[in-house]
């Protein structure tokens, strides 16, 4: 048969079983959530555009913080007040802990096994466990902590030497390589640089899967379109598996020739993996698929996240310089004009503290979290939760909601004198972690590099906009994607400002 035999048999196919489903589905009507009316077939999904966070907020405003849509064939329930989400991250958080279906996780992660896309069952509760302990626990996080000064040391040399030429910087591009190399050095022992990955280079290599895991995929809403991969995404995921697994298959083998009693504070992640498979102290199903799988989470989770969160702070800062300089003087105060900060100035920064608050309020740096699937069919607030629905909490919306903040679109650090918001789950009006069984478990180290790296940034350099660029005129364009960065680059001049 043609191609295009092909596709109008599909979509024959998919409306029968459409109807069939609603009508089905007419017999027991239960009670959903208020939504947006569908179209036949499409459901909603012509209501989403590139930025569905924000398309989800203005539909949220018509419709409210509790949200039924169909894209597709999936049932999706999208969440827009602090009291909801508690509802599914915390009362009912075992029934919302598991993740639908994931193309480019299936054939780049060995069919799911990672941790970020793994169902909820034994295999993810032990891998999270062994996670949580051996490469994300205190000790871990403190082994690299000499790694972590050292480059960024680097950058501030070489910042130092923009500041001299008062060159224009590109700063985003810069904290991205910083924190790719910490990554690496952390997961693998070494740097990797263009060429090491495949011809195309380490870095666009993880920029392609980054950027087609953003493009919203029809086999995941319409099954029947899947294995006409229609937009070409299923053989571009089977190509990145390929070369992440021969990738990363070299390194491991590395490890194994080089790596003979390593102790234990020397260890890389490879190296830790390795040990425990060696032991063979796991007592689940644990094998290379396993390692490769988290190995690509783990790097993929701690490159960009960090390196977004940095450039939304230093937007809001420059955008408002008199919070730059009131965070230059807390670290000045604590920290002097002769040294550098080091991690363990860190708690004592409350402004600091406040100004990152203060911008995932505004920027989370995954507004929709990432998707959790509904185990059972459930009632919340009356309202009947389908069995595999998709689950968005739009933290994005939430961080806006004038119910909860006053004048929300203002960047306000002070807000959190009178009320110390906690970011780490408990509160729920700002959880750019998530919160209950599916929360971040990389979010002290997050939160660390974070932290450090906008302290040493505004400590030892002054920064201005280039071609006197007014702080109001600096935009705040997003582009959606597994982490929701900048569209564009963000562009300053560095003036070295501490003694020599
Ligand atoms: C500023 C930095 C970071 C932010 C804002 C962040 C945010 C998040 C969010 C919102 C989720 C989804 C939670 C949910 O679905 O309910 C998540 C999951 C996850 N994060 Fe992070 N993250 C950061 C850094 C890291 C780092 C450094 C690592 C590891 C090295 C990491 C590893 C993971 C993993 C493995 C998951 C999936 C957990 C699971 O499904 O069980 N993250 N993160």
């Amino acid at each position: 048969m043609l191609a295009i035999e092909w596709i109008c048999a599909t979509v024959i196919v998919a409306a029968i079983s459409y109807l069939l489903h609603e009508f089905l589905w007419m017999k027991k009507r239960k009670r959903l959530p208020p939504g947006p009316k569908p179209l036949p077939i499409l459901g909603n999904l012509h209501l989403l555009g590139k930025n569905p966070h924000q398309d989800l907020f203005h539909l949220a405003k018509k419709h409210g913080p509790i949200m039924y849509m169909q894209w597709g064939f999936v049932p999706a329930i999208i969440i827009s007040s602090p009291e909801l989400a508690e509802k599914f991250l915390k009362t009912h958080d075992l029934n919302f802990a598991s993740r639908p279906y994931h193309e480019g996780s299936w054939y780049v992660a060995h069919e799911q096994r990672n941790l970020t896309f793994a169902k909820y069952g034994p295999y993810w509760r032990n891998m999270r466990k062994l996670c949580t302990l051996e490469l994300l626990s205190n000790f871990k996080i403190n082994q690299f902590q000499s790694m972590r000064k050292r480059e960024l040391g680097f950058l501030i040399e070489s910042l130092k030497r923009a500041s001299s030429d008062q060159v224009v910087v590109d700063l985003s591009g810069e904290v991205s390589s910083l924190s790719a190399n910490m990554s690496c050095l952390m997961i693998f022992g070494k740097k990797y640089m263009d060429k090491d990955f495949d011809d195309r280079g380490f870095k666009d290599v993880i920029q392609e899967l980054l950027h087609i895991a953003a493009i919203p995929n029809l086999g995941d809403f319409f099954p029947f379109l899947g294995v006409l991969d229609l937009q070409g995404l299923t053989r571009r995921y089977k190509a990145l598996g390929k070369v992440f697994d021969d990738f990363l298959e070299r390194i491991i083998d590395e490890h194994v020739h080089q790596s003979s009693n390593i102790p234990k504070q020397n260890r890389d992640f490879v190296d830790t993996m390795m040990s425990i498979l060696q032991s063979g102290e796991a007592d689940f199903e644990f094998d290379r698929r396993h390692i490769k799988s988290v190995l690509i989470d783990v790097l993929i989770a701690s490159m960009d996240t960090s390196a977004t969160a940095v450039e939304w702070v230093f937007t809001e800062l420059l955008r408002h310089p008199h919070y730059m300089k009131k965070l230059q003087e807390e670290i000045d105060e604590k920290v002097g004009m002769n040294s550098t900060v080091e991690e363990s100035n860190l708690d004592g920064l409350e402004y600091l503290d406040m100004v990152i608050k203060e911008t995932f309020r505004l920027h989370p740096v995954a507004p929709l979290l990432l998707p959790h699937e509904s185990i059972d069919d459930c009632i919340i607030d009356g309202y009947h939760i389908p069995k595999k629905s998709r689950i968005l909490i739009n933290t994005m919306a939430i961080g806006r909601d004038p119910m909860v903040w006053s004048e929300p679109e203002r960047f306000f650090p002070e807000r959190f004198v009178e009320d110390n918001v906690d970011i780490k789950g408990k509160d729920f009006r700002l959880i750019p972690f998530g919160s209950g069984r599916r929360m971040c478990p990389g979010m002290h180290l997050g939160l660390t590099v974070v932290r450090l790296v906008v302290a040493q940034l505004v400590h030892c350099f002054d920064w201005k906009l280039p071609n006197d660029m007014r702080p109001n005129d600096l935009d705040t364009n997003e582009v959606f994607g597994l982490v929701t960065s900048r569209a564009n680059h963000l562009m300053a001049v560095p003036m070295y400002r501490l003694k020599e």
